[in-house]
């Protein structure tokens, strides 16, 4: 499908489609501005413009309303509201008022909110507003489930929470669609990758086999603080190949007295293959 924001204005979407299947997760990515936010509109028909096409969801056309759960990249929060009143107002406009009260106490868990349930949003950090963002926004256990940016302002220990709850609601059969402007982010919440450019969309498979052909890194690094050009890092595809790096060292040599452009090694790392390498190729392009 194609979406531009004005008749006649350049298409902010070209060539876009999209498959979301129960269980996985599909990581978007796309550099500022390629389109990410725009496609999650039309989506869930939150955006205003131009639509050519249609977009498919799996193999049937797009669920009922109710059946998406669609976290915004902008918290939409009352701020004079408590954290529970703000869950729930959402939970009783989408499941109705028998259901909301389970509702809103499961979200509450789940997030790990029960400490800050009676506190007023305006009175929360911008980490904490996030997390409550997202538990209003998936209260009525939605199937499918579009979260943009749900890291943003996170620390460790939330970003580390909602990378388990992603991992979870995957386990219980959601289909998961996110952005994050981070690779790592992207690489823990997602099971398969899609890349926006030129309003195109790019389907790059599953994530374990687009990191299963980059390369490993070894480095080895010296002791001089200040001199950065003896790192050495050679980009290996196996493991093999490191070894045969490290057999090039001839063997009365011993590790640990390796000097390299004369300067003592301090340590050997060897990186497994990332994302973050993928992104920057993917963005030099
Ligand atoms: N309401 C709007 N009206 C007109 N143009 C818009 C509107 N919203 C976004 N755009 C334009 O559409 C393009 C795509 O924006 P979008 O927010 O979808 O990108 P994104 O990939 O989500 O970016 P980011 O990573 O920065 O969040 C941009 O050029 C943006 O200026």
């Amino acid at each position: 499908m194609s979406f531009s924001y004005a008749a006649g204005g350049a298409p902010v979407l070209r060539e876009a489609s999209i498959r979301l299947r129960a269980g996985a997760s599909v990581g978007l990515l796309g550099a500022n501005g390629a389109g990410k936010t725009t496609l999650l509109g039309v989506l869930t028909r939150t955006v205003r413009g131009i639509t050519r096409g249609s977009l498919l969801l799996d193999a049937g056309v797009l669920p009922e309303r109710r059946a998406i759960g669609y976290a915004t990249q902008a918290i939409g929060l009352y701020p004079m509201l408590t954290v529970e009143e703000n869950v729930g107002h959402l939970a009783r406009l989408l499941l109705g008022r028998s259901q909301a009260r389970a509702a809103v106490a499961r979200a509450i868990e789940e997030f790990s909110l029960g400490s800050i349930a009676r506190t007023r949003v305006h009175h929360l950090s911008g980490g904490q507003r996030r997390l409550v963002h997202l538990a209003a926004s998936f209260v009525h256990g939605p199937p499918i489930r579009l979260l943009d940016e749900p890291t943003v302002a996170l620390d460790f220990e939330a970003r580390q929470l909602v990378v388990k709850l992603v991992r979870g609601w995957r386990a219980e059969g959601v289909a998961v669609l996110v952005t994050a402007h981070y690779p790592e982010d992207i690489e823990e919440l997602s099971t398969e990758l899609v890349l926006l450019r030129d309003g195109t969309t790019r389907d790059l498979g599953e994530l374990g086999s687009v990191l299963s052909n980059r390369a490993r890194t070894l480095s080895l690094r010296g002791d001089s603080p200040t001199s950065a050009s003896w790192e050495l890092t050679l980009a290996t595809g196996t493991l093999d190949e490191v070894r045969a790096k490290l057999g090039e060292i001839p063997p009365d040599v011993r590790l640990s007295e390796l000097r390299l452009s004369g300067n003592r090694l301090r340590d050997i790392l060897l990186r497994d293959p990332s994302l973050s390498s993928f992104a920057e190729e993917t963005e030099a392009r």
